[in-house]
């Protein structure tokens, strides 16, 4: 079995090293250079570059930097380390419910009570945050954030690199461009076009 080690010690590491945790996985510790503190039981093992120390075999990252908006750093942090060879580990909370036909791409994480519909596939490195909820037939990209609660209807579209934010309510069919960054607590009834930022009810540009 291979161990894991979380890149990051901020708030959204701590939620992944707890549903490590509870998944009874070997968690190394976490890489943060501002800090040595432990994290619940994990301990801090310096800055990234103590990852190289690992061969890519032995271990399993999990990228732990979170985002309230731009998703670009943590794609970057993915690609780089792919790039030298290392995986990372797909992340599911206990408590989530999943359809059994549900694709999840490598380093996909999913946190506590999210509800993923039948149909559905996600790209690689994205986040489906708490109790958000994804309906049948959603396409989600690479690298994208799908925040707390937000609700997803059927036949969704959210490409590469896109936020959705806390609360979030997109109903059917809708597609969310690249990149682009919905507020939070908008509702998004048409089409989202790539690189802008919408929010309120009904979603328009900020
Ligand atoms: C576990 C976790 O914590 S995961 C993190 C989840 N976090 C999120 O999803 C955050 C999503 N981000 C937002 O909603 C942000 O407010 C954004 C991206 C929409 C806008 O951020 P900024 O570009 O910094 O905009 P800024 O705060 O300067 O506000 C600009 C204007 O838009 C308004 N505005 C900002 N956000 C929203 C929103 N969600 N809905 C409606 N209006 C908004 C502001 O009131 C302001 O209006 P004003 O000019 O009349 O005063």
């Amino acid at each position: 079995m291979r161990s894991y080690i979380v890149l990051g010690g901020g708030g959204h590491a701590k939620v992944l090293m707890e549903i490590l945790r509870l998944r009874g996985l070997d968690v190394l510790g976490y890489t943060d250079p501002h800090s040595s503190v432990p994290i619940g039981d994990s301990q801090c093992l310096g800055n990234d570059d103590l990852v190289e120390s690992y061969s890519p075999e032995t271990i399993l990252l999990v990228n732990g930097l979170g985002s309230v908006g731009d998703n670009r750093k943590r794609k970057q942090i993915f690609e780089s380390w792919k790039e030298k060879g290392y995986s990372f580990a797909t992340v599911i909370h206990p408590s989530a419910i999943l359809s059994p036909d549900v694709v999840l791409g490598e380093g996909v994480q999913v946190m506590a009570g999210v509800i993923i519909q039948t149909g559905t596939k996600i790209g690689v490195n994205s986040i489906v945050n708490t109790r958000a909820t994804i309906d049948h037939d959603a396409k989600i990209g690479h690298h994208a954030h799908i925040a707390p609660g937000a609700i997803l209807s059927g036949n969704v579209t959210v490409q590469d690199g896109a936020h959705l934010g806390t609360g979030v309510t997109v109903i059917q069919g809708v597609s969310i461009g690249k990149n682009s960054i919905v507020g939070a607590g908008a509702v998004v009834v048409k089409d989202v076009e790539e690189n802008v930022t919408v929010a309120g009810v009904p979603a328009r540009r900020l």
